[in-house]
């Protein structure tokens, strides 16, 4: 395989992205796994890939007071090099303004002619002569506009979220989408406890740091790929953020019950509520999708779970063969995804305003058809990883307000105290916020159908 540099492996999955559609992940996945490069390469070109698509906004603005034509006008690859160029120029302080501008240079030089590379150095070199001189629009005159630019946001999603939270909440918000995520795992309790897996990683190499707040959880760092870790084959655990162990933790379903998870898929949660339940009881869990069945299938086998059939369905239509028969119902519900958008770079300019009150009324009808399958006394648990109010806790007043039957449980015995805000927890529902206490940003809510309905 011909060598390539990081900034040429960063620039491939640049072009892919807006060439191809590509995801950021799936696209750095390829090029890392066609290339392999070293672990120093393979880190650079990570986080100037990901930088830049985070950036785009800020980079295209910034490019616009520097080049003449359109930079729509020019070719992928040079539009991409002078993004990637002006990333490390503005965002990464260890490379020499110099670097920056030659090793562009040197791509420009793989995918034009000569002309081609004297116009990318020479906006290069003045974008790092007059660095010091771009000025984002003031905050107080232009609030939507200095943190689109200032933090990579869309437009559309700061005024949302300026309406929604404020000036101080937004820019935390933002700030939190622009870190890289923590690698976060869930111990299979099933086979090995937290001190035990922490022990095991360590001697695989890895760096372990404990979560806070789940106490099956681990943050892990120094590898490369966790599907060659011994310890991942063999079932010790599985890839999962903290908020969504949180969910499973306030669920709790007691082993030997009948669980409905209604949106299962690849089955994050799934595994966890039967590590919950010892392994002892049956879980149904659905996915509309039926080629995502295999992932839980998959993970169920490598967790050695045993109590977990997946099936084909719409949640929205569930059996009514399983009408008042669940003992515990998770809807894990599809949803805008506002919440997690610090894991997928490229994530926040893909999503569309247009498309929220769909995502609302899927989750609202996958809602009130689950809620028919809790029985008597059951708990039905509600959660997404949005941030927005008629995702989350509007969702849950609408259908409160349409079931009498159900209404919220606190959450205080089964989440820790730390977490609460305002008395959310005892009152049934906690809102995270990205980065807030590490999370990605999450809702959850818990109800309980009353004994007898009248
Ligand atoms: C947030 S994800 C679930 C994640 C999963 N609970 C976990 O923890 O791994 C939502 C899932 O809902 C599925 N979905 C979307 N619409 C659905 C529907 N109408 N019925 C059932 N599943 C649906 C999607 O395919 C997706 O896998």
């Amino acid at each position: 395989m011909p060598r390539i540099s990081a900034r040429g492996l960063a620039l491939r999955v640049l072009i892919d992205v807006e060439q191809d559609g590509a995801y950021a992940n799936l696209a750095l996945h390829k090029v890392l796994e066609k290339y392999r490069p070293g672990k120093l390469d393979r880190a650079f070109a990570t986080e100037l890939s990901y930088g830049a698509l985070r950036s785009l906004n800020t980079l295209d603005w910034v490019l616009a007071q520097f080049v003449s034509q359109p930079l729509a006008r020019q070719s992928p690859a040079v539009r991409n090099i002078l993004r990637l160029g002006v990333y490390q120029l503005m965002f990464m302080d260890r490379v020499p303004p110099a670097a920056a501008c030659n090793e562009a240079a040197e791509l420009a030089r793989q995918y034009g002619h000569q002309g081609v590379v004297r116009f990318v150095n020479g906006v290069l070199r003045n974008v790092a002569r007059r660095l010091g001189d771009i000025k984002y629009p003031a905050l107080e005159e232009d609030p939507v506009e200095h943190i689109a630019l200032k933090y990579s946001h869309p437009v559309w999603l700061i005024k949302r979220w300026l309406e929604e939270f404020g000036l101080k909440d937004t820019i935390a918000i933002c700030r939190a989408d622009n870190e890289p995520a923590p690698n976060t795992i869930r111990t299979n309790t099933l086979k090995i406890n937290r001190d035990g897996l922490a022990d095991r990683l360590t001697r695989e190499g890895l760096s372990v740091v404990k979560t806070g707040f789940a106490p099956e959880g681990l943050y892990i760092e120094g590898f490369l790929s966790l599907g060659a870790l011994d310890s991942f084959r063999e079932g010790l655990f599985q890839v999962q953020d903290e908020s969504s162990m949180l969910a499973g933790r306030a669920l709790m379903p007691l082993p030997g019950s009948f669980v409905i998870d209604a949106c299962g898929a690849p089955g994050g949660k799934t595994t966890h509520l039967a590590q919950l339940m010892e392994n002892r009881g049956r879980i149904l869990a659905f996915d509309i999708h039926p080629h995502k069945l295999d992932l839980i299938k998959e993970n169920c086998a490598r967790l050695g779970i045993g109590i977990v059939e997946a099936a084909a369905g719409d949640a929205r239509e569930l059996p009514a063969g399983l009408h008042g028969q669940a003992d515990f119902v998770l809807v894990d519900a599809p949803c805008s995804g506002l919440g997690v958008l610090r894991r997928r770079p490229d994530a926040r300019w893909r999503k569309d305003p247009g498309e929220i009150p769909a995502v609302v009324q899927l989750q609202s009808q996958i809602l009130e058809s689950a809620s028919r399958c809790v029985k008597a006394g059951g708990v039905l648990l509600y959660s997404t990883c949005s941030i927005t109010h008629e995702e989350n806790l509007g969702q849950v007043e609408d259908f409160l307000n349409g079931n009498p039957e159900f209404g919220l449980e606190g959450l205080s015995a089964t989440l820790p105290g730390e977490l609460d805000d305002n008395g959310t927890l005892s009152r049934g529902y906690i809102q995270l916020y990205p980065g807030c206490h590490g999370m990605d940003g999450f809702f959850i809510a818990r109800m309980r159908k009353k004994d007898r309905v009248k």
